[in-house]
This record gives structure tokens, sequence and C-alpha cells, in this order.
């Protein structure tokens, strides 16, 4: 059914990056109607990632200001552009960074998650169609971050970049599976492939290597090492399958001896969950983590020749809206966890405390109510 909304500007209230390391503002924008193969989605839940973070604090080589930021969120569609088939107004849907085309030559790889389809424009800020962002405050462009931009009351994506999920779950709590949950779940499922009986150790017990702990626990791992420099991580840690813990201020030795003495000689999957360059040498062999602009990683080829795999993940390798919608599922039956992320619950006015609370040990994700 059509809205009285469909093809106006809806102005409504989003917080905008004017600058890097500066607070949002919490504004009315004017959100002009979806062209033709976008969607303009009513955003009623989003969380904060540290992708969110990290493009904030200026060290992002794609971040552009002033922006909107945000990509782990979930809402409603309230109209849709020509030519747009998979997803009507009032169907229930999360936002994807990641886009599924189903008919690029990447989506055609059977390799790769990553669709190239709109990464060219997603990348700069912009729509594909006329190259232009579809936000505004006085007239003046806002420019759209990964495709997403979700931390505004109604953001306009790709229809490429839609999953459509069951009506019946929550959105204050599946909004998670839009980024951090899934990537976490999905880095060892689908990426690493972790067997049962493995060993692993998992650098960072935020929300995604806490849904690495997760993901691992599921596969069988006979151990789950988690490694944080934040005690407080350690006790909710093990409601997620991690068996041991190790803080490397407690100890001397580089943190690679460490985990060798502890494990007999290593272990058989490192998962680098923080974005920092030496744990991911130090963790060779798998990599989460978003490192910042202008950081590169070196180590022996001793180490890769010796047969040790150096890999990183987007989204968990998960197709995004072939997936999203499966790994809903998996929520709604109680398979995989998601409430259990959620430490803290916020209004969209308090956007900078909660990017505040990110720093905090106790927060894991913190879930904005959208206020409309
Ligand atoms: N590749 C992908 O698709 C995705 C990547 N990411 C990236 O994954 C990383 C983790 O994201 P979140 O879980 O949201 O972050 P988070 O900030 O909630 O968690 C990071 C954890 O690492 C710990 N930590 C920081 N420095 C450390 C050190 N030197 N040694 C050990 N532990 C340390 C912190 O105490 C914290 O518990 C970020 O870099 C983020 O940008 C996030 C989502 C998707
Ligand atoms: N813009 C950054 C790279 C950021 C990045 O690596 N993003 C991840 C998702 S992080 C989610 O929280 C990703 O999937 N990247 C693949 C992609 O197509 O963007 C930089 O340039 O460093
Ligand atoms: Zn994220
Ligand atoms: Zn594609």
């Amino acid at each position: 059914m059509a809205s009285s909304t469909q093809g106006q500007v809806i102005t409504c209230k989003a917080a905008v990056a004017y600058e890097a390391n500066k607070p949002l503002v919490v504004e009315d924008v004017q959100v002009a109607p979806p062209q033709a193969g976008e969607v303009r989605i009513k955003i009623l839940s989003t969380a904060l990632c540290h992708t969110d973070y990290y493009t904030w604090s200026g060290k992002d080589p794609e971040g552009l200001f002033p922006c909107i930021l945000g990509h782990e969120a979930a809402g409603i569609v309230e109209s849709v552009g020509e030519g747009v088939t998979d997803v009507q107004p009032g169907d229930h849907v999360i936002p994807c960074y990641q886009a599924e085309c189903k008919n690029c030559k990447m989506c055609n790889s059977g390799k790769t998650n990553l669709c190239g389809k709109v990464r060219g424009a997603t990348g700069v800020g912009v729509m594909m169609s006329d190259r232009k962002s579809r936000f505004s405050v006085n007239g003046k462009p806002i420019y759209h971050f990964m495709g997403t931009s979700t931390f505004s009351q109604y953001t306009v994506v790709h229809d490429v970049s839609v999953a459509k999920i069951n009506p019946q779950a929550p959105l204050d709590k599946v909004c998670l599976l839009g980024c951090g949950v899934s990537t976490g779940l999905g880095a060892v499922w689908n990426t690493a492939k972790v067997e049962a009986g493995s060993v692993v150790a998992v650098f960072g017990l935020g929300t995604v290597g806490l849904a690495v702990a997760e993901g691992a626990k599921s596969a069988g791992a006979s151990r789950i090492i988690g490694i944080d420099i934040d005690a407080k991580k350690f006790d909710v840690a093990k409601n997620f399958g991690v068996t041991e813990f190790v803080n490397p201020k407690d100890h001397d030795k580089p943190i690679q001896q460490v985990l060798v003495d502890l494990t007999d000689g290593g272990v058989d999957y490192s998962f680098e969950c923080i974005g920092n360059v030496s744990i991911m040498r130090a963790a060779l062999e798998f990599v989460v983590g978003v490192a910042a602009s202008g950081q590169e990683i070196a180590t022996r080829p001793f180490q890769l020749v010796t047969g040790r795999v150096w890999k990183g993940t987007a989204f968990g390798g998960f197709k995004s809206r072939s997936q999203v919608p499966w790994l809903v599922e998996k929520y709604m039956n109680k398979e995989i966890k998601v409430d259990e992320y959620i430490t803290h619950n916020m209004n969209l006015t308090d956007i900078n405390k909660a990017f505040d609370l990110l720093h905090e040990g106790g927060c894991l994700r913190c879930v904005l109510a959208m206020e409309h």
C-alpha cells in the first residue's frame, strides 16, 4: 500500500557528522524520494559499531564529511523507486552495507560475498543513478555512508542493499544482524571454516570477537582462548563460549609466545577482532578487524612458507540479501544469540553519549530507538 509520504521529500531527524572527532549534530534533514532502483526505509532501531567510530575518528580513507553514519539497523520500507520488485512498502528489512545484486561478476563467481554493482557509489557517499546524495540540510548535500546511513529516521539505499526479513522479528534486536554478530559468526563458519576439536584464539572480546567465540563453540572448538586488555570483558565472555582468558597486560612476553606456551605450540585458528595491525601480525592466520588508513601489516615469509594463512573477511563472508533473512530465522529459533550483545538502549538524541560508551568496557552494543 502506498504511504502518504511517497514521492515527497521527508524532513526528519538525523545525526549529522560535520567533521571528524566533533560531536554529531541531531537535527532536521531532508530525505529525497527514492529514484529508480532505490528504497526509502523508515529506520526503527540502529546500533553503533566500532567501524562507525573508525570513520568518525577521521582515520578511514573513505570517510567523507559531512555525512550520516550508521550501518547496523532495521526498519520498514516507506516507499520504493521505479523498477524495485523485491521489496514493497511495509516490508520489514535490514539495510546491508555489503550489497548482493545476484547478477554481477563477483556475485556469480561463487568465490566471494563482495558485490561490485554499487560499491563505486557507496564508497564515495552517493547513489549510483545520478552520483548524488538523497540527504540535505537546507539545500546542502550530506554524504551517505557505507550505502546505509542508518543514523537517520529515514534513509535511502540501493535495492541490492536491502534484506527482507520475517515481520515477526523484533527490529530492536535483529538490527545487530546488520553487522557485528553476523561478521563474527560468518568469520568462523564461512571464512575460516573452523572444524570440531580446533583450538581457537580470539583477540578482542567486543561484539565481533564474542560472536566469533559463539560461532567457534557451535562449530565444536575444543578450546576458545579470549585475549583482551579489558578484564571486564572476561566474565561476560564465558557466556559466549570462551573457555580461557589472557590479558596481555599480565605478561612481559610477547602475546604470541604466551599463546604458544599455553597451547603446546600454537592454536589452529586465531581471529583478530580489534583493528590493530600489530595484533594482526600476532594473530597471523586470520583478520577481522578494520585497521586505520596508512597502516600496513608485515611478517616474515617463513610464517607463510610453513603453511600459515592470513585471511580477511567482510561481513563474515555472508551473502547479504540471501543470508541475513536466514540469520534472522536462526535467531527466532533461538539457535544464535542476539539479545545478549545488547548492553545499552538509548534514544537517537543521545547518540554522542552512545559513542562515548563504545570506549567503556561494559558496552558491547548500544541500540538507539529512532524516536518517530
Ligand atoms: N570485517 C568486517 O566485516 C567487520 C569488521 N569490524 C571491525 O572489527 C573490529 C571489532 O569491532 P567491535 O567488536 O565492534 O569493536 P569493540 O570496540 O566493541 O571491541 C574491540 C575489543 O578489543 C579490545 N582491545 C583493544 N585493544 C586491544 C589489544 N591491544 N589487545 C587485546 N584486546 C584489545 C577492546 O578492549 C574491546 O573489547 C573493529 O576493528 C571493527 O571496525 C566490525 C564489523 C565488521
Ligand atoms: N573504508 C575502510 C574499510 C572499511 C571496511 O573494511 N569495511 C568492512 C566492513 S566493516 C563493518 O563494520 C567491509 O566489509 N569492507 C568491504 C567493503 O566492500 O567495504 C577503509 O577504506 O579502510
Ligand atoms: Zn560494523
Ligand atoms: Zn553483485
